[in-house]
């Protein structure tokens, strides 16, 4: 059990190939990305002390709830001999909470607070003192790049650490290389929890979004059914891939996205079938080639996993999951002849990714960028496969840096624009601050 003040922080992901199919036991492959959510945990003054807020300035929602007041009596009881939390919500609990506690809220607003209050009953007492949660991300939201998962695996890993559930990283001993059993069972924990956030959040996610928050690297992974464990192959030697991410700024939601394609499953299965298990083999082929070594990562190699991109988004545009926005992002490269587009993510909007040819000049990719930007479309700058979620404590020597960026974080009231997010990147980013550790 740890006391607040502390920090916690998961990355976003992008889904290279799969997105949707993996809801349906088809594998997919996704990396994590630099821009990353953060969640500060403080005890609420003595005049406070009964109360648990939840701060979520990016979707302007700042509320307290009566830590006595809250539906305890629906927590499922949890079994004594299995640690980690069941797949499902559990439906007397979601009732609970939505009777009265957060029907006030916008959907968007709802679900990240459904998500918190489930995992606080979950995991936390009627007799926790007060405490504040607050979060910011430099993830643009609903965007496809998994800032619900990231929220999750925030919200999960400060709620195991406040009750005890896990314990602050260990340091990797000699000997240990990356691997560290004690940390690797709480990252497993924390992402098994963070599933069930992401179930308040969009109904029937794979667990793919928050499989990558919580372990970071890039990953290749599978849903299974019956209670089988899920698959999910860390990418270690990933190529370096040149990426452009571009945001068509069309908010949508992944719970609407993945309930359409349900619906077109259930209305044509015949034809979406195989739509489905395209994916999953183009998938299967692509995690082939991204295994290759590096020698054998020529021009040839890349044209096919190209080809394998383009196949993707269209297959994904046959699910219905594209949107006119995302094809003039598609055109717009293909016109420049910068490489090929997807989606990724739900789709619907939000992003989409151009795996770049490498005898592009970048006078091109210039072009482009004007172009879209033009259309009001915004490109990211991000690094992939990076560290999963981690935590920071305020130490002696980092006191100083502490006060400052925590002022940065959580002291801007309003929607994130691209000064503020490239500059909290900048002074809170993960590397930039000592003290960082990750499970
Ligand atoms: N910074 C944030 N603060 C509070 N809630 C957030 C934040 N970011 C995301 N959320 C929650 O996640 C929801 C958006 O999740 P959604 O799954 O629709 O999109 P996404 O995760 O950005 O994209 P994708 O699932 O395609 O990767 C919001 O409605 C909100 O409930
Ligand atoms: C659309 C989807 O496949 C990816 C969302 O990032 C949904 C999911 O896997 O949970
Ligand atoms: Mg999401």
């Amino acid at each position: 059990m740890v006391s607040a003040p502390f920090l916690v922080s998961a990355p976003g992901k992008v889904i290279l190939f799969g997105e949707h199919a993996v809801v349906y036991g088809k594998p997919a492959i996704a990396a994590a990305v630099s821009l990353r959510t953060f969640l500060l945990t403080t005890r609420n003054a003595a005049e406070f002390s009964d109360v648990v807020t939840l701060e979520f300035p990016d979707v302007d929602l700042q509320y307290s709830w009566k830590i006595q007041s809250l539906p305890w009596n629906a927590v499922p009881k949890r079994s004594i001999d299995t640690v980690r939390p069941p797949s499902e919500l559990n439906t007397a609990l979601m009732e609970a909470l939505e009777r009265g506690l957060v029907a006030h809220l916008s959907p968007l607003q709802r679900s990240a607070a459904v998500a918190f209050l489930y995992l606080y009953l979950c995991l936390c007492s009627a007799d926790m003192p007060g405490m504040t949660l607050s979060v910011r991300s430099t993830l643009p939201i609903g965007a496809g790049l998994g800032s619900s998962a990231s929220v999750s695996v925030c919200l999960a890993a400060a709620l195991c650490l406040l009750s005890g559930e896990v314990s602050p990283p260990e340091k990797k001993g000699e000997g240990d290389g990356d691997f560290n059993a004690a940390n690797y069972a709480s990252i497993e924990l924390i992402d098994a929890w963070a599933f069930l956030g992401e179930r308040c959040i969009h109904g029937n996610p794979s667990g793919i979004d928050n499989a990558v928050a919580s372990h970071g690297g890039a990953v290749m992974y599978q849903r299974m059914s019956k209670g089988n464990p899920n698959v999910r192959e860390a990418m270690r030697n990933f190529p370096p891939l040149k990426l452009i991410l571009i945001d068509s700024r069309q908010p949508r939601r992944t719970a609407v996205q993945v309930a359409n394609v349900a619906t077109l499953l259930q209305n044509y299965p015949l034809v979406t079938e195989p739509i489905l298990n395209g994916i999953g083999a183009l998938t299967s082929q692509a995690y082939k080639l991204l295994l290759m070594p590096k020698g054998k990562c020529d021009d040839a190699w890349e044209e096919q996993l190209r080809e394998l991109v383009r196949v993707n988004h269209g297959l994904l545009v046959a699910l219905g999951v594209s949107h006119p926005k995302l094809e003039a992002i598609r055109m717009a490269a293909d016109e420049l002849e910068i490489g090929e587009t997807k989606l990724t993510g739900a789709g619907g909007g939000g992003c989409a990714i151009t795996l770049v040819r490498r005898d592009v000049e970048e006078s091109r990719i210039f072009e482009l960028k004007q172009r879209l930007d033009g259309h009001g479309f915004e490109v990211y700058e991000t690094s992939l496969g990076g560290f999963g979620v981690g935590c920071l404590f305020p130490t002696n020597s980092n006191a100083a840096e502490w006060e400052e960026w925590e002022e940065k974080l959580f002291s801007l009231h309003h929607m994130l624009g691209l000064g503020d997010r490239e500059d909290i990147q900048k002074t809170v980013g993960v590397g930039s601050i000592d003290g960082w550790e990750f499970w």
